[in-house]
């Protein structure tokens, strides 16, 4: 890592240092705009349906369990749970996990639950592929430990982005809907001054939402507060001001409220933000993968040869007169680019849409919605929801532009991000590189030594082979 990281995360490490003043903190990180900055989002340049119980097979990976607890045995049967039973979870919420249709925990609910849900609570650092049941471990953990019948908050969990703090607050309800929980969704335009002080006991949003609802507002009360969450932890502690934000408000929590769980969940910890992750939640117990098991199998990646900038395009639609693929993502660099390849393929006739942080807010649930749903198919986007991201149908991501991070280096980070919105809980997926020149050649060389998975080259000239090669790939 440069230097120049290495010195930013120090600089962030010391405000956490216990002298630091949370409101003082919270002061400097409100100067930053009132909304996260939406997952490393630039002005313009933006860097960087089988049965669940067949695709649980397909999740095999083994993880590796850390105890904060020295002398406890990460192999008991006390650290693992085989079924939602073994949890003793209030019946009203085990009924709500069996509507969603989860028959047995995945390996990650597993072995993350038992701990999460003991008595005094630990703080955690969760590691698991995209599309392994994250959301679910810490989600059930806030509904677990609210008391019902005080109408304060209690939970507090924070993403990089509206879509996946929106997407959290739908499975906290679905997965409550048997219980009276209440939950807020603190996100740009959903509170104002003057307004009554939340009831609601979870409250799930952005960080700089949140600070101002604390700080500007005093709307958000945290004094009650019994667990903090960070969804996408390594992202939310790594980029500018949302680190910021995120860590003046574990200051803010920690400061007003009674021992806090600190809960920190990810699919990838690069080093040192692991390092910075165990200080912000001290003392956690930690689930983590090793490196060679970061990307999933049942997602086969390609790369496809493209002479130019401009053959990417030619490519890219012919690509999409192949094959009827249920839903794809295509990510860009530049917000401006994915609204021009979303005009030009709109204009010959495919049914396509672009989502970017420049869009306004009710514009970009529309195109969510539009998305989920499957009323649209195709969805242009930048990296503001390479994270989190659920959508099951998602067969193909296609990286028009491969992932660099803010120094313009290949980010195998946000690779795995991008291409994890595929090949969710088990099912099969294929991402497809483009490469257009040397240096974007190297990129994806970089990025394909970090994860140490084969990337397959597929003929730009022969449309039949490609056709037959990736629709291979999505059977297997
Ligand atoms: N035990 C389970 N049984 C069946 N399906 C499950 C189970 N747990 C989670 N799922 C489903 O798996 C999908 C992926 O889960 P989730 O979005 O929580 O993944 P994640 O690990 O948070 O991924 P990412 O790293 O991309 O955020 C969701 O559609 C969810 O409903």
């Amino acid at each position: 890592m440069a230097s120049d990281a290495v010195n930013s995360l120090a600089s962030r490490l010391s405000a956490l240092e216990p002298k630091q003043d949370g409101a003082a903190a919270a002061e400097k990180a409100a100067e930053s705009p009132a909304e996260a900055p939406q997952a490393q989002e630039e002005q313009t340049e933006e860097p960087s349906l089988p049965q669940a119980s067949s695709l649980l097979e397909n999740l095999s990976h083994e993880v590796q369990v850390t105890l904060a607890d020295q002398q406890a045995d990460p192999n008991s049967p006390l650290f693992s749970a085989k079924s939602f039973e073994d949890l003793n979870l209030h019946p009203d919420l085990l009924k709500g996990v069996y509507k969603m249709g989860f028959q047995k925990p995945s390996k990650i609910q597993e072995k993350a639950l038992p701990l999460l849900l003991q008595n005094p609570p630990r703080n955690m650092i969760g590691q698991s592929q995209s599309g392994t049941g994250k959301t679910a471990a810490f989600a059930l953990t806030m509904l677990s430990r609210i008391d019902m019948d005080l109408k304060v908050p209690q939970a507090i969990c924070i993403a990089p982005s509206r879509e996946l703090a929106m997407q959290i607050l739908s499975v906290v309800q679905k997965m409550g809907q048997y219980t009276p929980v209440e939950c807020f969704f603190a996100g740009k335009d959903s509170w104002q001054r003057g307004m009554p002080k939340l009831t609601q006991q979870i409250v799930i949003g952005t960080p700089g939402t949140m600070i101002d609802m604390v700080t500007k507002g005093r709307v958000l009360d945290l004094k009650e507060v019994k667990v903090f969450v960070l969804d996408e932890a390594d992202n939310m502690l790594e980029t500018g001001s949302m680190a910021d934000q995120s860590i003046s408000l574990k200051n803010l929590i920690t400061k007003m409220a009674k021992k806090p769980q600190i809960v920190l969940f990810s699919a990838t910890f690069a080093d040192i933000v692991r390092t910075f992750a165990e200080r912000f939640a001290p003392g956690a117990n930690e689930i983590r993968l090793k490196q060679e098991e970061l990307s999933l199998d049942a997602i086969k990646q390609f790369f496809m040869d493209c002479d130019n900038e401009g053959h990417k395009y030619l490519v890219l639609v012919e690509l999409y007169n192949l094959l009827t693929i249920g839903q794809s993502i295509i990510f860009v660099k530049r917000r401006d680019t994915a609204d021009e390849i979303a005009r030009r393929m709109t204009a010959e006739g495919h049914k396509v849409v672009s989502l970017h942080g420049k869009l306004e807010t009710a514009e970009r649930d529309a195109v969510m919605e539009s998305f989920r749903d499957g009323k649209t198919k195709v969805l242009i986007t930048t990296n503001v929801i390479a994270r989190g991201i659920d959508v099951s149908q998602v067969n193909m991501v296609v990286n028009y532009d491969l992932p660099l991070d803010a120094q313009g280096r290949p980010d195998p980070e946000t690779y795995l991000h991008r291409i994890g919105r595929t090949g969710r809980f088990g099912r099969q997926g294929v991402s497809i590189n483009f490469v257009h020149d040397r240096r974007s050649f190297e990129h994806m060389e970089a990025i394909r030594a970090a994860l140490g998975k084969p990337i397959v080259r597929v003929d730009t000239s022969d449309f039949e082979q490609m056709e037959k090669t990736l629709k291979a790939a999505l059977k297997s």
